[in-house]
């Protein structure tokens, strides 16, 4: 074993072992600042495939080409919007009666989800269900290059579970070497007045190379049929701190959700008639560009099949372009038993568009 796998070795496997090692709770633990130096993200990529060795091969997803025409001098911007499942919630709660319990060991699905980051690379990552954020995310992908954020919902059910690891949240993470933070606010979404469960972070960074400024905004809106007015409400607190965040629609926004609502909802038709301009990146995978795709979301719980498209990356359409977005996994290869699974590690499909800057000026948002 040379030198930088047997540094990398003790990186992982220090974030496999550190819940055995402490006697505080594992979500508490600052991370050692002995390992706290970079890691190359081929090694870590490594490292992950070790560890899943005896699973079958990641699925090949590839990216689509969407303004091939597009001239831009500077590097796309590559955004994941994804709900990585909570651990405490998909062996505690979900429900998943399809998927063995094996298929969810956290040793192995964490490394199902850090290969899916390494594979993509994004520059900004925007995650829900986040509940191992200090002990796993932060410290690995802080010596990845970036810089993250937490915000714990403030009444998580993950802690509702037995042998819980902490709250869950949303995070968002961005490449230090590619943005400078400007500002940085975590919001307590709002329903008709009254503080709810659910939260997002929204994030204003400047692009080193292009010096153009743009905000980010991650979040997760309440869950379940029934609660479709209460999602609206939250939506609209929401935009209504983008607008403020924006400054009226002047710096251009991508926001990044598990909004927990179809395209039929009153949320998303709130987002997509909003003053802010928005469009839904994945709908540009559709033949006619105006479709969300068939699923964002497949899984098989106790009540039956659920396959929805309740993921999304909206985005100022008329300051920035999508140049390409990710395909999502085919029915085939998601497979009879659907997700989480031994192949794929959440029950929501990640999302990954690159987007560029238009040369327009910031006016014609
Ligand atoms: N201690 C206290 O005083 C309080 C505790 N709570 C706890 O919080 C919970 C509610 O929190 P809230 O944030 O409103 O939760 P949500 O209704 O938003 O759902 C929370 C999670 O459950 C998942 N989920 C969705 N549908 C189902 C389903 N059918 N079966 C199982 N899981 C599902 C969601 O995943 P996805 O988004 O992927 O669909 C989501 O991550 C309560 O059940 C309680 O446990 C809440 C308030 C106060
Ligand atoms: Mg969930």
């Amino acid at each position: 074993m040379g030198n930088s796998t047997s540094r990398l070795y003790s990186a992982l496997a220090k974030t496999l072992n550190s819940s055995t090692a402490s006697q505080h709770p594992e979500y508490l633990v600052s991370p050692d600042p002995e390992h706290l130096e970079p890691i190359d993200p081929k090694e870590l990529l490594e490292e992950c495939r070790a560890v899943l060795h005896t699973r079958p091969p990641r699925f090949q997803r590839d990216f689509v080409d969407l303004r091939a025409e597009c001239p831009s001098s500077h590097p796309p911007i590559r955004v994941m919007q994804w709900n990585i499942l909570a651990q405490a919630l998909g062996e505690g709660k979900d429900n998943f009666v399809q998927c063995p319990v094996e298929a969810l060991k956290w040793e192995e699905r964490k490394c199902l989800i850090l290969e899916e980051i390494l594979a993509y690379q994004p520059d900004i990552l925007c995650l829900q269900e986040v509940d191992h954020y200090f002990d796993t995310f932060q410290p690995l992908l802080s010596r990845l290059g970036y810089q993250g954020t937490f915000f714990p919902k403030p009444w998580s059910p993950c802690l509702d579970v037995e042998h819980n690891n902490g709250p869950d949240g949303c995070a968002l993470f961005f490449l230090q070497n590619r943005f400078k933070l400007v500002n940085s606010a975590n919001i307590r979404l709002t329903a008709m007045t009254l503080k709810t469960n659910q939260v997002a972070i929204a994030q204003t960074l400047e692009c080193k190379e292009s010096g153009r400024q743009f905000c980010i905004a991650v979040t997760h809106l309440k869950a379940r049929t029934g609660w479709e007015r209460f999602r609206s409400a939250q939506g609209c607190d929401l935009l209504q701190n983008l607008q403020n965040i924006t400054q009226g629609a002047k710096i251009p926004l991508i926001v990044c959700g598990d909004f927990n609502a179809e395209p039929t909802e009153e949320v998303y038709k709130h987002f997509a008639s909003s003053s802010l301009n928005l469009n839904s990146a994945y709908k540009l995978l559709s033949a006619d560009g105006q479709s969300e795709p068939p699923y964002t979301t497949w899984k098989i719980r106790t009540s039956g099949e659920c396959r929805h498209t309740l993921d999304y990356i909206w985005y100022s359409q008329r300051a920035l372009s999508v140049r390409s977005a990710l395909d999502l996994l085919t029915e085939e290869q998601i497979g009879p038993n659907r997700l989480p699974s031994f192949h794929y590690p959440s029950d929501h499909l990640s999302l990954v568009c690159d987007f560029s800057f238009n040369e327009e000026p910031d006016e014609l948002l």
